[in-house]
Order: structure tokens, then C-alpha cells, then sequence
């Protein structure tokens, strides 16, 4: 099994609130790589961007390795660098300042012939609307170009601030929406920026734009999972107090195709991935260590 994840990684800064930050690299599909990386009991997890030339970019392609994800198609652009973030938390829900705008990443579709090399004899291919967000429009387009007829599964992440309005943002997650097989979405953001009356209106969308397997996570509510033509109400259980939400939506599709590929159905996919997204947000930053994903997972 052979999973290939495109989007961005950057610099990530955590920290306790003081100005003392610990940095690390995140971003949404990484993380979610990294995840499906930790708990896959064999196959393979690509990742698929753009880095700088610079010691920064040597680092996050060694910390990607170091993690057993494959960077053999990740570009190197000459001059560009990482973007970066930085997590500010309120009550445990996080918000991000970003320093993007000219990364290294934005480059991942320059070429969407070696973007086609890579995801060439992949089980799955993920992206995100993250993904999207930072491309320019020619190149969204040659990529969603590549990835038809592929399996791909999609979480729009939405992140107006990567977009120059939400019409733009809503048009090109549905694009993406119609060449998935698999979506996940997250039912507030969806509300926020689609106007759905409900966690269904949000499954019927992604629907009818021609998914066949959706998951409409819903933070710690009931989720709603579609899969060969029935849709089955999934309960998470107690909710959990956050220490920072970072990566809860990214581990919880990195632990659904874990438990994908390895046999379960996508219900219960969906409340196995639902645990690791509780036991995430109980850490602080986008990543858990590898062997405590595996410890508490085993636990
Ligand atoms: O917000 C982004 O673009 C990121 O990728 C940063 C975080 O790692 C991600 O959002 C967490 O889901």
C-alpha cells in the first residue's frame, strides 16, 4: 500500500504562551502523513512538495525521513524558503500567524509532470483545500488535471486567509470535491463558509459533487459517514478538555487511512480516528512523537 500526500510543511512554532517557542514542522497533509506513517503497520507514505535550498529545508526533509516518510519527490526550488506558524491558544482552541506568502511550497505544481511521476501507482492520494489555497489558479487546475481518475481523498480544510474570497475558496474545494473518491470534511468550517444547515447538508454536498466514502467530522459532536450508499450516525463518545486543537483534523485522517489500509471499515475507521484526534489535542503543537502514537494507540 503506497499513500502519496501533496500540500506544504512549514516551521511550526509552539509554546507555553510566554516568549519561549519550540519550533518544529507541521502542516495539515504533513501531519496527516505523519500520522498514517505511525500507525501503518507496512506500506509506504510519500510526501510531495517543494523545499528551499537552504539549512532549514535540509532539516525538515531529515526530520520527514527520520519519521520513515519518503521525500524522493519532494522538488528543491533555488531561492524560495519554508513558510512558517506560529500556534496561539486560547482555552485550548488554536489560532495561526502565518509567514507563507512566497514559501518554497507554493512551487509543489510547477511541474505537474513530476507531480504525475510521483503519484504514479499510488493507492491513495491525499490533498487538502490547504493545498489549494497555495497555489495560483493555473496550477490548481493542472493538478486536480493529474489527479483525476485517481483515488483521492480530500480534506478542504478551509483557510479564507490563503484565498482572495470565499467565493474563489468554495469553488475551487468543489472542483477538488469532484475528482475525490473520499472526503472529509469538518461540519463547522463547512456551516462557516457553505451555509449548511446541518452535518447532512455537508455530507449531501460532497455527495453530489461524486464522493462515494465521506466522513463529516464534527470536533468532538456526532459524525456522519457515508459508505456504499448508507449513511450510519457515529457517536464519539465523552469530549475531551483541549490543551491545543492543532492537528486534530489532520491525525484523525492520518489514523482513518491507517485503519483503511488495514482492513476496517469506514465506520469503524471513523472512531478509530476519532481516538487519535482526542488523544492529540491533549498535546501541545500539530505532532505527537512517533513511539507515543504508538504507545497510546497499543494502550
Ligand atoms: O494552517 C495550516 O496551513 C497548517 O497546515 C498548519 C497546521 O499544521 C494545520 O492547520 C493543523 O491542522
Amino acid at each position: 500500500m503506497r499513500i502519496v500526500c501533496i500540500g506544504e510543511c512549514m516551521i511550526e512554532l509552539s509554546g507555553s504562551g510566554e516568549d519561549l517557542w519550540r519550533s518544529g514542522f507541521a502542516g495539515d497533509t504533513f501531519n496527516t502523513a505523519w500520522y498514517a506513517r505511525a500507525l501503518m503497520t507496512g506500506g509506504t507514505v510519500d510526501y510531495v512538495t517543494t523545499v528551499g535550498s537552504d539549512p532549514l529545508s535540509e532539516r525538515m526533509l531529515a526530520f520527514m525521513a527520520s519519521g520513515g516518510i519518503g521525500t524522493d519527490h519532494i522538488t528543491r526550488h533555488p531561492s524560495r524558503v519554508p513558510g512558517m506558524y506560529l500556534i496561539t491558544l486560547k482555552d485550548g482552541e488554536r489560532s495561526f500567524t502565518y509567514w507563507r506568502d512566497s514559501s518554497a511550497a507554493r512551487c509543489l505544481a510547477d511541474d505537474p509532470d513530476a507531480v504525475a511521476a510521483a503519484v504514479g501507482g499510488a493507492d491513495l492520494v491525499y490533498l487538502s483545500g490547504i493545498t489549494l489555497g497555495v497555489l495560483t489558479s493555473d496550477r490548481r487546475a493542472a493538478l486536480l488535471e493529474v489527479l483525476k481518475g485517481r483515488n483521492v481523498a480530500f480534506d478542504p480544510n478551509l483557510r479564507p486567509r490563503l484565498w482572495p474570497d470565499t467565493e474563489t475558496m468554495c469553488a475551487a474545494i468543489m472542483d477538488a470535491a469532484h475528482v475525490s473518491r473520499i472526503a472529509l470534511p469538518s461540519y463547522e468550517d463547512e456551516a462557516d463558509f457553505f451555509g449548511d444547515a446541518d452535518e447532512m447538508a455537508t455530507l449531501q454536498r460532497y455527495a453530489d459533487a461524486g464522493a462515494t466514502e465521506i466522513v463529516v467530522k464534527n470536533g468532538g459532536g456526532t459524525m456522519l459517514v457515508l459508505a456504499d450508499g448508507d449513511i450510519t450516525t457515529v457517536d464519539p463518545g465523552p469530549k475531551v478538555q483541549p490543551v491545543d486543537t492543532t492537528g486534530a483534523g489532520d491525525s484523525f485522517n492520518g489514523a482513518y487511512f491507517s485503519a483503511r489500509m488495514a482492513g476496517l471499515g469506514p465506520v469503524e475507521a471513523a472512531k478509530a480516528a476519532h481516538q487519535m484526534a482526542a488523544r492529540v489535542i491533549t498535546h501541545r503543537g500539530a505532532l505527537m512523537p512517533m513511539d507515543l502514537i504508538r504507545q497510546e494507540t497499543a494502550a
